[in-house]
């Protein structure tokens, strides 16, 4: 008998609404297929693989048994969401994913309203949730409607303090929602931590949902198929002791752990929970990160990020580069400095391979420390370790400081301690868009009293940074530099720490001065080039540091130069802005100084290649030509401006 091959059921899915008419073995082969376009999706897009190919089955279910979207299912960092996008009506612009003008990488409000919640960030889905079940049930408007609140939350993520903040505010509250721990006993990296552990404790020797809800009483909240089984558990737990788990103990009615690539379990669970939950409920599914697909099921990170891959060999394609990674540079120098100075440790909040700090581990491993998605206490337990007489390097992404920042001002600015701040992935990095651009550090970091803050104009610059954050004793230091290769530049053997707040002469030249702060002087020379074929060369100078500033060198500029020109990666309210007030305070502007300040606009950029995002943001090679050739009065040919 020939079997004719059955029509794909993705195929048939144009909204969420889809998957209501589809019975449970439907639903079990539309997972299938979820998985399969995922895989082919990232192939072509490159993105992250991992954390949504473990979620296909919960992401089906999810939607098969809720109503999104009135029911605001929210996912935590979010960057499990493709087939989540996929199921809600974006399947045909899956290949524009984290291109420019492409769908993000993330969930996103204005992309759809099946995002109820944009995040990227982690750690903030429950307190979100929250808060959509308490607008429900004080009666806020919304033009979706007001269902149930879902938050799906990593094993990772909800190591976060934020976490535990909104857990503890729900189970106050006690208000219908719903919690749902995708617990894959993986982060990025392998998870660190006690938590870590308590939850793997939760499922080893396989205590099941019987047993802990025949344990409390809860055995009426199981679906039908597991009542049996719990009731037998309820008998043969009689004169064991079973305690609370941490979320009964919070408030929470806990159900698990489940296997979360086990449609017959899923199903029949969130059904129930769906049908008869009252307070908040957290649900704890166990999956595996890379479910399905071999290559990413066996790499260390369960291919939690990939580039562009072949599909039958997992295969990445990627462009290859001579230039070592600013990274790797900083993690490099660092190993060599704490070679010879056993009071130099590292912290890294979750991102040991993304800061290069698993070298370090590897070499020096008690002087390492991963604590976690935990960035306010990476600051806080820097601050410790600087006022117990140790050099700690807190090695985190500009994007993340940002959730530490008490932290820097008051554990660590206010007590002038020497915190080293190695800030990576500053300015913008492309794919991952507006939510990891490193856009604010310079403003928020300059405009604390005391503290040092340098930009890396490249990497034998970052070299000598990093030797000279290891000499400043004298109150917190931070370097930044960007995401990617360097410049391709010579390198030192060793770096050598600059004198603090001293900039660099790279060009004299006449009437405009062009003042870099950071990378973007690779495109401040070459719009030097390009007015120089105008006959108009430039002064260039790299200046280091935001603070201190180099007042003599800034001050030079401004006197003997028509007009002076500042330039930086970083949004307003930065370097430019420091600069201006020291103009402002010197009375420059008073004798006619044409200065300006080229920063990145007021405005979130959406993901393009970094090029082109500098482009948006009109900090590119030609746009700092044309903002000479304005200043000074120049008319530029074949200019679109009147
Ligand atoms: C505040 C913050 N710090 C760090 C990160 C980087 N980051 C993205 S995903 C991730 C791991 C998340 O692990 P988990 O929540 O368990 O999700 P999984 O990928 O395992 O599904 C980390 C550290 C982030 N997004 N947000
Ligand atoms: C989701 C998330 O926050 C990380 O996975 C991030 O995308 C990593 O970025 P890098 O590739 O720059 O390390
Ligand atoms: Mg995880």
């Amino acid at each position: 008998m020939s079997t004719r091959p059955e029509t794909p059921l993705l195929d048939q899915v144009n909204s969420p609404a889809d998957l209501k008419r589809m019975s449970d073995a439907e639903l079990g082969r539309l997972a299938d297929e979820l998985r399969a376009d995922t895989i082919a999706t990232v192939s072509e897009t490159g993105g992250h693989l991992g954390a949504g190919l473990g979620v296909v089955e919960l992401t089906v279910a999810l939607h098969a048994v809720f109503d999104a979207p009135r029911d605001k299912i929210i996912w935590d960092v979010s960057h499990q969401c493709y087939p989540h996008k996929i199921l809600t009506g974006r399947r045909d612009r899956m290949r524009t994913l984290r291109q420019k003008d492409g769908l993000s990488g993330f969930t996103k409000r204005s992309e759809s309203p099946y995002d109820p919640f944009g995040a990227a960030h982690s750690s903030t889905s429950i307190s979100a949730a929250l808060g959509f079940a308490v607008a429900r049930d004080l009666g806020g408007a919304s033009d979706t409607g007001h269902g149930d609140a879902i938050a799906v939350i990593g094993d990772g993520a909800m190591s976060a303090g934020m976490a535990f903040e909104a857990l503890n505010h729900a189970g106050h509250l006690k208000k219908r929602m719903i919690v749902i721990l995708n617990d894959n006993e993986m982060s990025i990296a392998p998870p660190v931590g006690a938590l870590s552990s308590y939850l793997s404790r939760l499922y080893a020797g396989a205590p099941f949902q019987e047993f802990k809800a025949a344990a409390k009483g809860a055995v009426s909240l199981l679906p039908p198929p597991f009542q049996e089984g719990a009731r037998r558990a309820k008998d043969m737990l009689k004169g064991m002791t079973v305690g609370g788990t941490l979320f009964e103990e919070l408030g929470f009615s806990y159900i698990g752990p489940i296997d979360g690539h086990d449609m017959d379990q899923l199903l029949p669970v969130l059904r129930t929970v769906q049908a008869r939950a009252t307070g908040p409920t957290l649900i704890h599914i166990i999956t595996k990160k890379g479910k399905g697909y071999a290559p990413a099921e066996s790499r260390r990170d369960g291919g939690h990020a990939t580039a562009k891959f072949d599909v039958a060999t997992g295969e990445q394609k990627k462009a290859p580069s001579n230039a070592p990674s600013y990274t790797r540079v900083f993690a490099e120098a660092l190993l060599d400095h704490a070679g010879q100075d056993d009071k130099i440790c590292a912290i890294t909040a979750a991102m040991p391979d993304g800061t290069g700090l698993d070298l370090f581990d590897k070499r020096y491993p008690s002087r390492c420390f991963d604590v976690g998605i935990a960035e306010q206490h990476a600051v806080t337990f820097a601050a410790g370790l600087a006022a117990g007489g140790m050099k700690p390097f807190c090695a985190l992404y500009s994007t993340f400081l940002q959730r530490g920042y008490d932290q820097v001002v008051h554990d660590v600015a206010i007590q002038r301690l020497p915190v080293r701040f190695a800030i990576d992935r500053a300015g913008l990095v492309g794919a991952d868009g507006p939510t990891h651009a490193g856009a604010f550090d310079v403003a928020y970091l300059a405009n604390l009293p005391g503290f040092t803050v340098m930009a890396a104009a490249d990497e034998a610059e970052l070299k000598h940074m990093v030797a000279t954050a290891v000499a400043h004793d004298d109150g917190p230091i931070a370097f930044r530099y960007p995401r990617g290769e360097g410049e391709g530049v010579e390198m030192p053997a060793r770096g050598e720490p600059l004198e603090i707040g001293k900039g660099r002469m790279i060009q004299q030249g006449g009437r405009v001065a062009l003042l870099s702060f950071g990378t973007r002087l690779g495109e401040v020379m070459k719009a030097s080039e390009g007015l120089r074929a105008r006959g108009i060369t430039p002064t260039v100078a790299d200046a280091r540091f935001a603070k201190p500033l180099d007042e003599a060198l800034i001050l030079d500029l401004a006197a003997n130069h028509e007009a002076l020109i500042t330039i930086e990666e970083g949004a307003i309210g930065g370097f430019g802005s420091h600069v201006a007030q020291l103009l402002a305070e010197h009375g420059v502007f008073d004798h006619g100084l044409k200065f300006r300040s080229m920063v990145l606009p007021d405005i979130f950029i959406d993901q393009a290649s970094p090029a082109d995002m500098y482009a948006t943001a009109g900090l590119n090679a030609a746009d700092i030509e044309a903002r000479v050739l304005d200043t000074l009065g120049i008319a530029r040919i074949g200019s679109q401006r009147a």
